[in-house]
């Protein structure tokens, strides 16, 4: 499929083609438009300000971190009208006849182009894959840019995006300042944690679908990143859940809000106060999706290990590890335990037909 289809192709079709069905245990357990609001929604109106207000919003931002590792925020700063047109164009972008999209195609996988378009994921070797089309643009560091990668159509659309990926560059490093002083450490020690931090923003779409019920837009996981600001339009789908997927609660849209998840590397460095955010996102039969998530992370060579570990508390992570090791890691297991589970069920199959 990553090689040859788009998505928006199939997706008008009555029924799903079954490379995309879940297994029953994976499917989604609540709608995509069944908002919860337990999830809160944090003003960062005043948080340069010393008149109590910092102080108060950091409490807030800390309290949910330890408890979800995902929230919204509003009152952030960026302009709103730079916001939707980078929701409008992207989703100009994914409306294009599909060779026009493919003309991007990450056919070799993430480790040989940098950025560009593709359906389902950027891995190689999924089992079950995931109803979205997405496009990767590599955003910082500045010369890690490709600009050949970055889609000439529509109109405009490289520039919004550059100005994008700058104001939520500067907007994930306020965050990580708070995050930082919260564990006790100089406002700089997260980010200075990434050596040079790397910045990729992921757009995705995520078609209509005849039987949202029986696929997912983007299997369940925790971000392997330090932190992701994710801009999600009025439609619903994102969920997350922090009892090992049991219960699952959907984020509401807000208009011009953020929702910030902390990923894997914010989990070690704070040698797991912070939480990982566990989340997914579900697809409708009424109506397409858009997301862009801009995800922060260290750079390969840098080393992760715990800055903080309290009295009495033992290492999250038994030795230190490159952030690549980490990353590569988790998406070889990723593949792996989906893989595993194919064949067991590949094999319970045949057993029952008695082969
Ligand atoms: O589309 C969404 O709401 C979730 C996107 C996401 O989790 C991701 O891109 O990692
Ligand atoms: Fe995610």
């Amino acid at each position: 499929m990553a090689d040859g289809t788009s998505l928006t192709a199939i997706a008008e079709e009555k029924s799903v083609p079954s490379s995309f069905i879940r297994d029953e245990d994976e499917r989604p357990k609540v709608a995509h438009n069944q908002f919860s609001n337990e999830i809160p929604v944090i003003s960062l109106a005043g948080i340069e300000e010393d008149d109590g207000r910092r102080e108060e919003i950091c409490k807030k931002i800390v309290e949910v971190c330890e408890d979800w590792g995902i929230f919204q925020v509003v009152d952030h700063g960026i302009d709103s009208k730079l916001l939707s047109d980078m929701s409008r164009l992207s989703r100009d972008f994914f409306a294009l006849p599909p060779e026009e999209k493919l003309h991007y195609n990450m056919a070799g996988g993430i480790a040989n182009t940098r950025g560009g378009f593709s359906v389902s994921s950027h891995l190689q070797g999924e089992t079950v894959q995931d109803w979205r089309e997405l496009y990767i643009y590599y955003t910082y560091p500045i010369n890690s840019r490709d600009y050949s990668r970055w889609p000439e159509k529509p109109q405009d659309l490289r520039e919004v995006t550059e100005q994008y990926s700058e104001k939520v560059w500067d907007l994930a490093r306020k965050l990580l300042e708070v995050l930082s002083e919260a564990m006790g450490l100089e406002k700089e020690a997260l980010s200075k944690s990434c050596v040079e931090m790397e910045q990729r923003v992921v757009v995705n779409f995520y078609p209509k679908c005849a039987e949202p019920d029986l696929v997912l837009g983007l299997k369940r996981h925790t971000d392997p990143v330090t932190i992701t600001l994710l801009l999600q339009d009025g439609v619903g789908g994102l969920q997350a859940t922090r009892d090992n997927g049991e219960t699952w609660i959907t984020v509401p849209p807000v208009e011009g809000a953020f929702v910030v998840n902390l990923g894997d590397h914010a989990h070690y460095v704070s040698n797991g106060r912070f939480k990982s955010a566990d989340h997914q996102a579900v697809v409708n039969s009424d109506c397409s999706r858009l997301s862009i998530a801009a995800f922060h992370n260290p750079t390969p060579e840098a080393v992760v290990y715990p800055l903080k570990v309290g009295e009495g508390e033992e290492p999250v992570l038994k030795e230190p590890m490159t952030f690549k090791d980490l990353y590569w890691g988790k998406m070889h297991q990723y593949i792996e335990l989906a893989r595993l589970k194919k064949l067991a069920k590949d094999q319970a199959r045949q057993h029952a037909l008695g082969r």
